[in-house]
C-alpha cells in the first residue's frame, strides 16, 4: 500500500464519520493520550522507586506515590470518559452507514440491484459494516495510541540517554519494514476473505429460501455441500491469515527480545561503570519494553486495518453505484422515429382494433401527444438484457384507456419484459414509451409508478401482519378501508378465520399463508392503491380450482373501471379481453379479439388448441 493510497483510504474512512468527526477525534485522541501517558508515567515511578531503593531518599518515594495517584485518576476518570465519547460517535456513525447503505440499496436501479445476489448485499450490510466498526473502535485507536506512546517514550529516552533513543528509532524502522510487508499480504487475504464470506451468505440464503425444494429433491448434500465448500474456503483463508499474523508476531518478538537483551546488557555495563543510575536504567528498560510492544501492537493494528479497509472498499462499491434516476428512464438510443403516430389515426386505430396501431407512418407533433388517447404505448421498442441479444424487437403496442389488453404467447416471448419496461425498471435500447399520450421520460418515475398497480405472479409479502401487508397499497388507509379492500378482493373470509384476523403475522414472505391467500392480499393491496392502470401478471395457473375461482373474483373486482394490461398464461381467463396481443420472440405476432384471432387461425388459434387439448375441461364453448 503506497502512502498516497493509504491517505486516500483514510480520507474515505473519515468521510463516513463526517458529522461526528470532531467528538470522535476528541474522545479517541484523549483516550489514546491518557493511556499512552500512563505507561510513560509508570516508567518514572519505576525510576523513583529504584532510586529510593538505592539511595533511601524519601522524596523519591513521595514522587512515586504522587505519580501512581495521578495515573490512577487518569485511568479511572479521563480515559473512560473519552472512551465513551468516541465509542458513542462510532455507534452513531455506523448506524448512519447502515442506513445510508440500506437507503442506497433500495434506490439502486433495478438493473444494478439485479446484478448482486441478495446474500452478497446482506454480507456487505453485516460483515463489512462490522469490519468498518472495528477500524473506528479498535484499529485507529490502536494506531494513535501506539504512535503517541512511541513518540513520548522516544523523547524521554533521548533526554535520559540519546544512544538508547537512537536504538529505539532503529528498532522502529526494522519493525515498520517487517509490518508493512505483512500488511500487504494481509490486505490481499482480507479481500479474499470478505469475498468468500459474501459467497457463504449467498449460499446460505439460497439454501434457506429454497429449503422446501432442497428437502423434496434430496438436495441437502448438494446444496449443503456448496455451503460447506464456501465455509471451508473461509476456514482456509482464515488459517492463512492466522499464519501470516503468527509469523509477523514471531518477527516482532525476535526484534523485541534482541533489543531488550541489548538494552539490559548495555545498561548494566553503564551502571557497573557508574555512568548511569540504576533508576535511569529501570526507566529505560520500562520505556524500551513499551516501545517493543508498540511495534507488536502497531503491526497487528495496521494488518487488521486491512480487513476493515477491504470491507470499506466493498461498502463504497455499492455507495458508488448509480441510483435510480428521478425521471422515467429514456431510451438509451432514440433511433430514427420512423413510425410516428398521428393522434387521430391512433385513437381511431386503438378504438377499432382495441389497441394495435398497425403500420401507421406519420409525424409526431405536440398536438399529437396531447390528443393520443391510449393509456400506455410502446412505439418501436427494442430492448435486450444483454447487448446484441434483443428480447423485444421494434415492438409497437397500445394499451387503450379503460380497456383490458391481454398479452399472451410462449414462455420467454418477452411478456414480463414489457411490464418491466412500463414500470421503468430498465431503459429501452431504442424507441419511445408514452404514458397517457406524453413521453414517459417527461414524467418523474414515481409519478408513473403511482399511476400503476402491479400484481406480480408471485405476491411479495413482508414479515408483518395481514393488515400491514394490505396497507402497503396506501400507507394512510384506515382499518375500515383495509377491511373493505380485503372484502372486495375476496380475502376477508379467510382473514376472518386466521387466529388473529388482520393482526395475524404472515411470516417470512407470507410463508404462513397459501398461494391463493397471498395473491388475494396482493389484490387487496392493489385495490387500496386505487391506481387507474393495472398491470397484472396473471398467477391463477398455479392455484387449485377453488383458490383460482376466488382469486379470479378478486381480480375481476380489481379490473372494474380500470385500464388493464394482463399477462395471461391460461387463455380461458382472457377470452373477454378487448384486445389480445400475441407476443413471441419479442415481436407482436398478431392482435385482435378472441373470436377474431380464432377465426384467423394463426398463432393464437394454435396456442388455444394446444392448451385445450391438454385441459379440455377449461373450454368455455
Ligand atoms: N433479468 C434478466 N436478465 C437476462 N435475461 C432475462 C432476464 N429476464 C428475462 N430474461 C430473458 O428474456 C426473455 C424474455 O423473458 P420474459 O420473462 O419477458 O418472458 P415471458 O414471456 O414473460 O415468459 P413467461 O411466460 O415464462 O413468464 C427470456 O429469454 C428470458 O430468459
Amino acid at each position: 500500500m503506497t502512502f498516497k493510497q493509504g491517505f486516500y483510504e483514510f480520507k474515505q474512512l473519515m468521510s463516513l464519520m463526517k458529522p461526528h468527526r470532531k467528538w470522535y477525534f476528541t474522545g479517541l485522541v484523549g483516550n489514546s493520550l491518557t493511556n499512552a501517558s500512563i505507561t510513560i508515567l509508570l516508567s518514572f515511578v519505576v525510576h523513583y522507586l529504584l532510586n529510593f531503593a538505592v539511595n533511601g531518599d524519601v522524596q523519591e518515594l513521595y514522587r512515586a506515590v504522587y505519580l501512581v495517584s495521578g495515573t490512577f485518576l487518569a485511568l479511572s476518570l479521563i480515559s473512560p470518559l473519552c472512551s465513551y465519547m468516541y465509542k458513542r460517535c462510532v455507534k452513531l456513525a455506523i448506524a448512519d452507514v447502515r442506513m445510508k447503505l440500506f437507503g442506497h440499496i433500495v434506490k439502486l436501479s433495478y438493473e444494478k440491484a439485479e446484478k448482486h445476489h441478495s446474500g452478497d448485499l446482506v454480507s456487505r450490510m453485516t460483515n463489512d459494516v462490522q469490519a468498518l466498526e472495528q477500524a473506528y473502535t479498535v484499529h485507529i485507536r490502536s494506531i494513535i495510541l501506539e504512535i503517541s506512546l512511541f513518540l513520548g517514550s522516544l523523547v524521554i529516552l533521548m533526554v535520559l540517554d540519546w544512544r538508547f533513543g537512537i536504538m529505539a528509532v532503529l528498532l522502529g524502522l526494522a519493525s515498520a519494514w517487517i509490518n508493512a510487508h505483512f500488511a500487504k499480504k494481509m490486505r490481499k487475504t482480507s479481500e479474499e476473505l470478505q469475498g468468500r464470506m459474501s459467497r457463504f451468505t449467498e449460499r446460505l440464503s439460497d439454501l434457506l429460501s429454497g429449503l422446501q425444494t432442497v428437502k423434496l429433491f434430496g438436495l441437502r448434500t448438494k446444496v449443503g455441500g456448496l455451503c460447506n465448500d464456501a465455509s471451508e474456503d473461509i476456514n482456509r483463508i482464515s488459517i492463512r491469515q492466522g499464519r501470516h499474523m503468527g509469523l509477523q508476531d514471531m518477527c516482532n518478538f525476535v526484534i523485541e527480545f534482541i533489543t531488550l537483551g541489548g538494552v539490559l546488557v548495555a545498561g548494566l555495563i553503564l551502571v557497573s561503570q557508574k555512568q548511569m543510575e540504576l533508576g535511569v536504567l529501570g526507566q529505560i528498560v520500562q520505556l524500551q519494553t513499551g516501545i517493543s510492544t508498540v511495534f507488536l501492537e502497531l503491526g497487528a493494528a495496521v494488518t487488521l486495518l486491512q480487513n476493515s479497509l477491504a470491507g470499506l472498499a466493498r461498502i463504497r462499491e455499492i455507495l458508488d453505484e448509480s441510483k435510480e434516476e428521478e425521471q422515467f428512464p429514456a431510451a438509451k438510443k432514440k433511433g430514427p422515429l420512423t413510425r410516428l403516430i398521428d393522434p387521430e389515426t391512433a385513437a381511431l386505430s386503438a378504438r377499432e382494433s382495441g389497441g394495435f396501431y398497425g403500420d401507421v407512418e406519420t409525424l409526431r407533433t405536440d398536438h399529437a401527444i396531447e390528443q393520443t388517447p391510449a393509456a400506455l404505448e410502446l412505439h418501436d421498442i427494442t430492448f435486450g438484457y444483454q447487448p446484441d441479444h434483443p428480447t423485444l424487437q421494434r415492438l409497437n403496442l397500445v394499451v387503450a384507456e379503460g380497456q383490458v389488453t391481454a398479452l399472451v404467447g410462449p414462455s420467454g416471448g418477452g411478456k414480463s419484459t414489457v411490464m418491466k419496461l412500463l414500470l421503468g425498471f430498465y431503459p429501452p435500447d431504442e424507441g419511445v414509451l408514452r404514458v397517457r399520450g406524453r413521453l414517459a421520460e417527461e414524467f418523474p418515475l414515481d409519478e408513473v409508478r403511482d399511476l400503476m398497480a402491479y400484481v406480480p405472479q408471485e405476491a411479495t409479502l413482508f414479515h408483518g401482519t395481514v393488515a400491514d401487508n394490505i396497507r402497503f397499497g396506501s400507507p394512510a388507509a384506515t382499518d375500515e378501508e383495509v377491511e373493505a379492500a380485503a372484502k372486495t378482493a375476496y380475502a376477508s373470509g379467510f382473514i376472518g378465520e386466521l387466529p388473529e384476523g388482520y393482526d395475524t403475522i404472515v411470516g417470512e414472505r407470507g410463508a404462513n399463508l397459501s398461494g391463493g391467500q397471498r395473491q388475494r392480499i396482493a389484490i387487496a393491496r392493489a385495490l387500496l392503491k386505487n391506481a387507474p392502470i393495472l398491470l397484472l401478471d396473471e398467477a391463477t395457473s398455479a392455484l387449485d380450482a377453488e383458490s383460482e375461482y376466488e382469486v379470479q373474483q378478486g381480480l375481476n373486482e380489481l379490473m372494474k373501471d380500470r385500464t388493464t394490461l394482463v399477462i395471461a398464461h391460461r387463455l380461458s381467463t382472457i377470452e373477454r379481453a378487448d384486445t389480445i396481443c400475441v407476443l413471441a420472440d419479442g415481436e407482436l405476432k398478431e392482435q385482435g379479439t378472441h373470436d377474431q384471432l380464432l377465426a384467423e387461425g394463426g398463432h393464437y388459434a394454435e396456442l388455444y388448441e394446444l392448451q385445450f387439448r391438454k385441459h379440455p375441461e377449461e373450454q368455455t364453448a
